[in-house]
């Protein structure tokens, strides 16, 4: 089975987790796409979405799914979302499409992080994607400094802004053995606004495909 079809699986499999008549945080990527095709089939029995990404959100509206902001929304009852890497305790890497600071607000203000991933995205250490760092534009030749000195090599993603007007810094040459402490380490210095490992809060649960990772 193709790469394409595992991430559509895994989007039908999350649809299990999506509250009628409630909010659903929505993630963004390639994975997320699938997601919300299959979102739009029942837009009339969802209250409204709260999205991590512009791209994410024409997506929504063009499928009658209104789209409010996480200010008010309250606490989400689940939040579904893509990842470029998984370890075997569920933490992720994600920023590939650098939409991560929104998509770890959305988690971290979400009852319940539903992943969805095909099975290429599996790892036992994360680290070979690599790691999305998100970054104040006047703090990149600084921060990418500090993560030199960690052992890292940054590259700027150049040409990208994030949709809150930063840059991304992709780090190469990470065998990320505790991602607790390397995203407390990255998050320490300044001029980051956000890394792309999700350890502290990893997701509740990933979806392989049709699979649902133990
Ligand atoms: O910034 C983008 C997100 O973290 C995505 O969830 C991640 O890059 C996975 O994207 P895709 O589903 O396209 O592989």
């Amino acid at each position: 089975m193709d790469r394409e079809e595992q991430k559509r699986l895994a989007a039908v499999q999350a649809m299990r987790y999506v509250e009628e008549g409630g909010i659903v945080g929505v993630g963004t990527g390639s994975t997320v796409a699938y997601f919300i095709d299959e979102l739009g089939k029942i837009a009339d029995r969802i209250e409204a979405a709260v999205s991590s990404s512009e791209r994410s959100s024409e997506l929504l509206r063009a499928r009658g799914i209104r789209v409010v902001d996480l200010n008010g929304a309250g606490t989400i009852p689940v939040y579904v979302d893509g990842a470029d890497e998984c370890d075997p305790h569920k933490r992720l890497i994600k920023g590939g499409g650098a939409a991560l600071t929104r998509e770890k607000i959305i988690a971290a203000a979400s009852q319940k992080f539903v992943c969805m991933i095909d099975p290429a995205k599996r790892v036992d250490v994360l680290g070979k994607f690599p790691l999305p760092v998100e970054v104040i534009p006047m703090a990149r030749s600084y921060v990418a400094r500090e993560i030199v000195k960690r052992g890292g090599q940054p590259v700027w993603r150049e040409g990208v802004v994030t949709d809150n007007g930063n840059v991304v810094l992709d780090v190469h040459g990470m065998r990320i053995v505790d991602p607790v402490a390397t995203e407390r380490e990255f998050n320490q210095i300044v001029g980051v606004v956000c890394v792309g490992l999700f350890a502290a809060r990893p997701a509740d649960v990933v979806l392989i495909g049709d699979q649902v990772m133990a």
